[in-house]
């Protein structure tokens, strides 16, 4: 603590330098891109920081024009205030190099863990080699179990019967017709989740819409790591030390998230004295079942927690979330959907079971769809151990940030074809009417290689429940006049959220 301190202060003058330097620079850079409309990038001094912060989606969309017109990879110099160059990515061949076959060349390194640093060095989201593999094989124990899978029906039906329903049934009841969902969807994925975790529903989503710090912290947490990434070190520890801005948030985040955790590993302390059993995470870790071994720390146990809720519950929300929006400007798509949700669902029943849900063909391939325009997690960074060549050509080592986009990579012609930029279920739909699988390292929604999503399937069967139930039963339609914007976070949720009205089907 006190070495940190002394760090800190020895390096204030720098810091307090850097800081002005940044913040004249971005103003006055805010200024001319605005009044000349133009993208700004490896700009001396401050690299690609202003658009950043005052042109995100644009960024995103010139990252896309310069990979097509690239061919898929550029290098990006690093500013005099940044650590290291990038090289931006997007094609599907590096991918399949970097996360398959050159995978234990390619970690996500110190830098990664200092920066999401809230969600712990030990957990499977941050660590490399070891403790990352320790941490998969206990992920992949749990989620595989036959335990598990007995109660996933249970957990799906369970939030749609207590949550969902009764939600859009007051909504549409009362006065007030108009909901965000992407508050809706977070609401019932956290409840989702906490099933999974702590094997019990806290109802976030209900009537009278109570209020939860874990999620927002969560929410925090995820929109100041990602921030970090685009300014030096020096600039996010200068805030941290001054306890400003982002920083600020994210230390009151950091104390929620462990009062969360401390919170419910002592009610399930308490719930296991008295013989209470059943098969949640938390539930696993503390009676050293076989899935997770010996009972750990509650600091891991803490970290693992959150990760949970940051895989299960930010991601199926992001993709419900912009769902709802695609469908909203593509009709059609909205009425094939309704169609098959209508021929394969049982007439009276409000919660579909998983084997509906599996003959769902063209829901899920509006859900693929929509996973590969808006992927949750945008885009990932990996650093190489060694030098090493990709099949582009380019060379990279360990002074190198390699940043995979995956936002671009869904709107590169050479990858999706003519019509990548287009909502279209059908691209994964095969001849015979099944879904067409395409690799991971083309569909990277998930991640590929060694350390691909465990939780895809749980995902689609989550998701579809959700779609299924909502279309059978309600017109659900987005507000035009609702500005959508997506939000600068580690996971791509939108701004001002989704308002849409919804009304019964059937009255
Ligand atoms: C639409 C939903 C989802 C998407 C798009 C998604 C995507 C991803 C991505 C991109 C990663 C890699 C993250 C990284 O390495 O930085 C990942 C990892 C992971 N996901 Fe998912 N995920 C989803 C839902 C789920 C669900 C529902 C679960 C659990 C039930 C889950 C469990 C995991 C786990 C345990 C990992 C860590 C894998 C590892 O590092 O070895 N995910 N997911």
């Amino acid at each position: 603590m006190i070495a940190t301190m002394i760090e800190s202060v020895a390096n204030l003058p720098c810091m307090i330098l850097a800081t002005i330097t940044l913040l004249i620079s971005l103003l006055f850079l805010h200024y001319y891109t605005k009044h000349n409309k133009v993208v700004l990038w490896n700009l001396p001094l401050v690299g690609l920081l202003p658009e950043v912060f005052f042109n995100f989606h644009g960024l995103q969309n010139k990252v896309t024009q310069l990979l097509e017109e690239k061919k898929g990879t550029f290098f990006l110099k690093g500013a005099l205030l940044a650590q290291s160059d990038i090289l931006i990515t997007s094609d599907p061949a590096n991918v399949h190099h970097i996360m398959s076959s050159n995978f234990s060349n390619y970690v996500k390194g110190s830098n990664w863990r200092k920066r999401f640093d809230i969600f712990g060095d030990d957990s499977i989201f941050n660590a490399d080699s070891q403790v990352w593999q320790h941490n998969r094989k206990i992920a992949r124990g749990f989620f595989s179990h036959h335990q598990f899978h007995q109660l996933l029906n249970k957990i799906v039906q369970d939030t749609m019967a207590k949550g969902l329903i009764p939600v859009l049934d007051y909504i549409v009841s009362g006065q007030s017709l108009v909901v965000d969902l992407q508050d809706l969807f977070k609401r019932l994925m956290f409840d989702f989740a906490s099933l999974i975790v702590f094997g019990s529903n806290p109802n976030f989503l209900s009537i009278g819409f109570p209020e939860n710090v874990f999620t927002k912290a969560l929410d925090e947490a995820c929109e100041a790591t990602c921030a970090r990434h685009f300014v030096p070190d020096s600039f996010w520890r200068l805030q941290r030390w001054l306890v400003i801005g982002k920083e600020r948030k994210l230390s009151e985040s950091w104390k929620t998230i462990d009062r969360f955790c401390a919170d419910h590993i002592a009610i399930k302390r308490k719930k296991l004295a008295t013989n209470e059993d059943g098969f949640d995470v938390l539930n696993c870790y503390l009676t050293g079942h076989e899935i997770t071994g010996p009972t750990p720390t509650d600091k891991i146990i803490r970290d693992n927690i959150t990760a949970a809720f940051l895989a299960i519950g930010s991601t199926t929300t992001s993709t419900l979330s912009w769902f709802f929006w695609l469908v909203s400007k593509n009709p059609l798509v909205e009425i094939k959907i309704r169609q098959e949700v209508d021929k394969n669902l049982p007439e009276n029943k409000v919660c579909p079971m998983q084997e509906e849900l599996s003959k769902l063909v063209y829901l899920h391939a509006a859900l693929c769809e929509t996973l590969r325009l808006f992927p949750p997690v945008p885009s990932q960074l990996r650093v190489p151990i060694q030098t090493d060549s990709l099949p582009s050509g380019d060379h990279v080592n360990e002074n190198t940030n390699v940043m995979i986009s995956l936002y671009a990579m869904a709107r590169m012609v050479s990858v999706w074809g003519e019509d990548c930029c287009e909502f279209k279920p059908e691209r994964w739909i095969t001849e015979d009417g099944r879904i067409k699988h395409e690799p991971a390292h083309k569909f990277f929604s998930f991640n590929a290689g060694p350390r691909i999503c465990i939780g895809k399937d749980i995902a689609f069967t989550m998701m579809k429940g959700v779609v299924a139930t909502m279309m059978r039963n309600y017109n659900v339609r987005v507000v035009e006049s609702h500005p959508v914007v997506p939000n600068l976070s580690t996971v791509f949720s939108m701004k001002h959220g989704l308002m849409a009205t919804v009304t019964n089907r059937w009255n």
